[in-house]
C-alpha cells in the first residue's frame, strides 16, 4: 500500500478562474482526509486531478510511485473516484446489472465478481433492490448504488466528492463502515465536502481546508 502527494498543484481553467494555486497534500497509507472549503474553492478541480480525470497546469501527484497520467491503467485500477453529479447509473438498468457491468469493467474474474458483488450487496444494503432500475429508485438508494460500484473493484485510493449526499443515517453508517475498512486494509481516502457540513461522524486522520487556492490545516 503507497502513500499520496500533490505537491504546488495548479490549475487555472480555459476561459475560467484560477483555481489553485500551489495545493500540496500528504496522505500517508491507511488513512482518511477530509477536504473542506467554500462553495467554488476547487475542492471538485482538485479531486479530479488526484484522480488523473484533469490534469493540472503544474505540479505533481503521486500514489507510490504511480503518476495518474504516465500510469494511467495501473492508476485507474487501484482508484476509485466518486463524482458529485448524481451521474454514472442507467435509468432502466436493474441493480444487479450495474453490479455485473462495473465487475466486468473491473475485468475481476468470474470468483472476484462473485465474492465482490456479494461484498457490496451486503455493504450498502442493496439485497431488496436487486431486481429495481434507478428511475424508480430515490436518490438515497441511488447513491448506494454508486457507493457500491466506487468500491466494487476493491481499490486502495478512494476519493470521495460529497459522498453522503441524500444518505440517510443507515446509509451513512454503511458508509463510514467501508471509510473504516478501507483505513484498515491500509488504502488512502480522501472526502471532499463543503465547509460547514461537519464530519459526519467519521474521525478522520486529518483535516485540510482549501482556501485561496492552496491546502492548509484546519
Ligand atoms: N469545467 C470548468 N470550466 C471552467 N470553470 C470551472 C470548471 N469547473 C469548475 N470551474 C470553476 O472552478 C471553480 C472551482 O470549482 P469546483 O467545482 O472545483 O469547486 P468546489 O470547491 O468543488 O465547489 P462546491 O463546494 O460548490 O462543490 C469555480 O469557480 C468553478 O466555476
Amino acid at each position: 500500500m503507497s502513500d499520496l502527494r500533490a505537491h504546488g498543484v495548479h490549475k487555472t481553467w480555459r476561459g475560467g478562474p484560477t483555481v489553485l494555486e500551489g495545493a500540496s497534500l500528504d496522505v500517508p497509507a491507511g488513512t482518511s482526509t477530509l477536504l473542506t472549503g467554500r462553495n467554488g474553492a476547487g475542492k471538485t478541480t482538485l479531486l479530479r486531478i488526484l484522480a488523473g480525470l484533469i490534469g493540472a497546469d503544474a505540479g505533481e501527484v503521486r500514489y507510490g510511485d504511480l503518476d495518474p497520467e504516465r500510469s494511467a491503467t495501473d492508476y485507474r485500477r487501484r482508484m476509485a473516484y466518486l463524482g458529485v453529479v448524481s451521474a454514472g447509473l442507467y435509468p432502466r438498468l436493474k441493480v444487479r446489472h450495474h453490479l455485473d457491468l462495473w465487475a466486468r469493467l473491473a475485468y475481476l474474474s468470474a470468483a472476484e465478481q462473485d465474492a465482490r458483488t456479494a461484498e457490496m450487496v451486503e455493504a450498502f444494503a442493496l439485497r431488496e433492490l436487486l431486481d429495481r432500475r434507478p428511475d424508480r429508485m430515490s436518490m438515497g438508494q441511488r447513491q448506494r448504488l454508486r457507493l457500491a460500484g466506487t468500491f466494487l473493484h476493491g481499490p486502495e485510493l478512494v476519493l470521495l466528492d460529497e459522498p453522503a449526499n441524500s444518505l440517510d443515517d443507515v446509509g451513512l453508517e454503511l458508509l463510514r463502515t467501508m471509510v473504516a475498512r478501507t483505513r484498515a486494509s491500509g488504502g488512502v481516502l480522501v472526502w471532499a465536502q463543503p465547509f460547514g457540513e461537519g464530519a459526519h461522524g467519521i474521525d478522520f486522520d486529518a483535516h485540510w481546508v482549501l482556501e485561496g487556492g492552496k491546502l492548509v490545516p484546519a
